[in-house]
């Protein structure tokens, strides 16, 4: 069965990520394509309001299809690197491109399109579950199940009192934090946008049920279709990635596999080491060879 059309507008999404638009598209801002996006960061400084400094020279390539995790302590800047990439603010410096075209000359809406994000503060929307997952989406009823499976939450929400149409309350509030996040994942999943970010997904996850939602994730994206880039300081979400971008202070220092990143011994094998539970295995994988941070 195809679900209706809703329209909600751009500023209520941006509310729910607690921040505002007032940059304006260029009178000859040009649609961006959809189809396998690469991602590529020029040299971006930014600082807000211009107080001090965020990002340092930020330089790198994601290719289309890639899975890369962009790891870092917190206030290290990750987040900051999303909303660029979101272009919620313009870098003070750098320029940042999609499939070769610089953001500031694209169709915002059509950038926002191409671009599925799990915020970190997962609040939802007063309105029943079904209407949460879609979002405005046209979409089916097996796409938004198959979504709420992979991510656990379909059981759940068949014992919910009326099911997909169970009202959620004021942001989701009749909803655990661990309920909302399942749903905004299940969201991202349903919107299957060419680019996939992630903002710490599974924060508010315990451990077996980030590993489970994460394996989901992984095997829904393992097609080299969508580009996914997973903002963590949680180490076990990076170890498989095809490419590990370390930043430290605003500046990404190490980039590459997770083997070749414990052999360089600095900042991400400090990370590492600091993780509480950290699989000693996925340190001694076999040799993989170095990447370069614009590999
Ligand atoms: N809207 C804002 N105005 C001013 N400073 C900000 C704003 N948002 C973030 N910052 C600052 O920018 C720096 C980087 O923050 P950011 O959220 O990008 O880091 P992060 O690595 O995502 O951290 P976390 O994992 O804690 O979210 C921090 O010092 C933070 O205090």
């Amino acid at each position: 069965m195809e679900i209706q059309m809703k329209f909600i507008d751009l500023e209520n999404i941006l509310d729910l990520f607690n921040e505002k638009i007032d940059l304006r598209d260029k009178k000859d801002a040009v649609k961006l394509n959809s189809g396998t996006t690469s991602i590529h960061f020029n040299d971006v400084c930014f600082s807000y309001l211009h107080l001090k400094p965020i990002l340092n020279h930020v330089n790198f390539t994601i290719n289309a299809g890639q899975r890369v995790a962009l790891v870092g302590a917190p206030g290290s800047g990750k987040t900051t690197i999303i909303r660029l990439l979101l272009r919620f603010f313009d870098p003070n410096s750098g320029t940042i491109e999609l499939n070769g075209s610089n953001i500031k000359d694209v169709q915002q809406n059509s950038l926002r399109d191409i671009i599925g994000l799990v915020p970190q503060d997962c609040d939802l929307f007063s309105g029943d579950v079904m209407t949460n997952i879609t979002y405005g989406m046209s979409t089916t009823d097996d796409k938004v199940t198959d979504a709420a499976k992979l991510v656990d939450i379909h059981d759940r929400i068949l014992d919910m009192p009326d099911q997909y149409s169970t009202y959620v309350g004021e942001r989701g509030q009749m909803l655990t934090r661990e309920e909302r996040q399942r749903l905004v994942i299940a969201r991202t999943i349903t919107k299957d946008a060419n680019i996939l970010i992630f903002d710490e997904p599974t924060s508010n996850l315990d451990n077996i049920a980030a590993a489970k939602i994460l394996r989901s994730i992984k095997e829904t994206y393992s097609d080299k279709k969508h580009t996914v880039l997973i903002a963590t300081h949680n180490l076990s979400m990076a170890v498989d990635c095809d490419r590990i971008l370390v930043l430290h202070q605003g500046e990404i220092v190490e980039s590459g596999k997770h083997i070749d990143l414990i052999r360089l011994n600095g900042v991400y094998t400090r990370m590492w080491q600091q993780q509480p539970d950290h699989d000693e295995e996925n340190i001694c994988m076999p040799g993989l060879s170095g990447h370069s941070i614009n590999s």
